[in-house]
């Protein structure tokens, strides 16, 4: 197979930038006797490099702020990127227009992490459904969207007689199976999961986690996973890709970032996860608060929380360059080996 072949999703130099400053009037500033204008924006995202296997879960993981949703906005096209590429199975994707950009929409489903908030409450489960296997298969007829709707609530564990009750009518984890269902309905290949579970009781976690595994098996899915949950990146993870204040700074497959994390950053969130044998090298704490992406410190962006930063640290971003375990790591002591 060719690698071409292996890439399904292939993110080059992401950036997003949100503007703060709001009108004119607003960016206006009085400084050394002249008025100036000064913008504002804040660095959600600062030069993301990612590809996504086809077959794979690739979880994203990294504090709340890291950008994690803003790659995965970016990435299904609900923001336009700052600056950098999206290609879907070789073919750039991001400057397409809305006609081109359609089969890749089918391709390309979210699932959102508030099953409450992404099912319209005034469409009833059926119509919730049959809407997205319409507009992608307009050929289609009432009888066939019909089976389809049926055969996908059936995969999720929704008994399709219940197609005619809404989404209040339902539990958070009936919620979520159906968001799934409603992203299964139109057979795509690439889904980006942001935080499917997090907003769902302990108790269901793991049955849709399950189920999203149970899918990516049966339809050959490929996984776009974002998540702050370490146990379920360890559970789900065909890789992590793990992200500082917009960066990545590390990225390697599930078992050997967990069993030898490189990047002083994955080590300290390793750290973080509580073990019955407490005896990990490099047991690092952090100190200090992620700085403002606002206003984005020089050089690495963990160097001002990092126990092994010197000069070059504090000056030249890091590069992803390729560490022993297979993996990518952006850090200035690992290159060195003083880590
Ligand atoms: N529409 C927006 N306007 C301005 N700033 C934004 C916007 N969306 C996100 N941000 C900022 O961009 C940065 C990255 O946010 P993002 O939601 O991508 O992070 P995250 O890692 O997904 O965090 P969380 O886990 O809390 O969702 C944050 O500082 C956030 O406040």
């Amino acid at each position: 197979m060719s690698t071409a072949q292996e890439t399904l999703v292939d993110i080059r130099g992401l950036e997003k930038r949100f503007d703060l400053s709001g009108g004119l009037l607003d960016q206006l500033r009085f400084r050394n006797g002249r008025i100036e204008r000064h913008q504002e924006h804040v660095h959600a995202i600062n030069g993301v490099d990612l590809s996504v296997t086809r077959g794979e879960a690739l979880c994203v993981v990294g504090e709340s702020g890291c950008g994690k949703s803003t790659v995965a906005r970016t990435v299904m096209g609900l923001l336009s990127p700052s600056a950098g590429e999206i290609h879907y199975d070789g073919k750039r994707i991001d400057d397409l227009d809305h006609k081109a950009v359609l089969p890749y929409r089918r391709k390309m489903q979210m699932i959102f992490q508030n099953p409450y908030a992404s099912l319209n409450p005034r469409m009833t489960i059926r119509q919730t459904l049959e809407e997205p296997i319409r507009f992608h298969q307009p050929e289609l007829s009432a009888s066939g969207v019909a089976d389809k709707v049926a055969e996908v609530m059936q995969s999720v564990g929704i008994d399709p007689d219940w197609g005619k009750r809404f989404a209040h009518e339902f539990s958070g984890g009936q919620r979520q199976r159906i968001s799934i269902a409603r992203a299964l309905a139109v057979d795509p290949e690439f889904i980006v999961a942001d935080e499917p579970i997090s907003a769902l009781d302990v108790s269901i976690q793991a049955q849709v986690l399950n189920l999203m595994m149970d899918a990516q098996e049966s339809r050959g899915l490929t996984y776009l996973f974002i998540t702050h949950d370490l146990a379920v990146v360890e559970h789900f993870g065909t890789r992590v890709a793990v992200m500082y204040l917009g960066r990545v700074c590390e990225l390697a497959d599930t078992a050997t970032l967990f069993s030898s994390p490189r990047h002083p950053y994955t080590q300290a969130l390793l750290s973080a996860i509580p073990r019955l044998e407490d005896d990990r090298p490099n047991h690092i704490r952090l100190h200090g608060e992620v700085p403002t992406p606002v206003e984005l410190p020089s050089g690495c962006v963990f160097h001002g929380r990092c126990p092994y930063a010197n000069d070059r640290c504090r000056q030249e971003i890091p590069q992803l360059i390729a560490t022993d375990g297979g993996g990518q790591v952006a850090c200035h002591a690992v290159e060195e080996g003083r880590l």
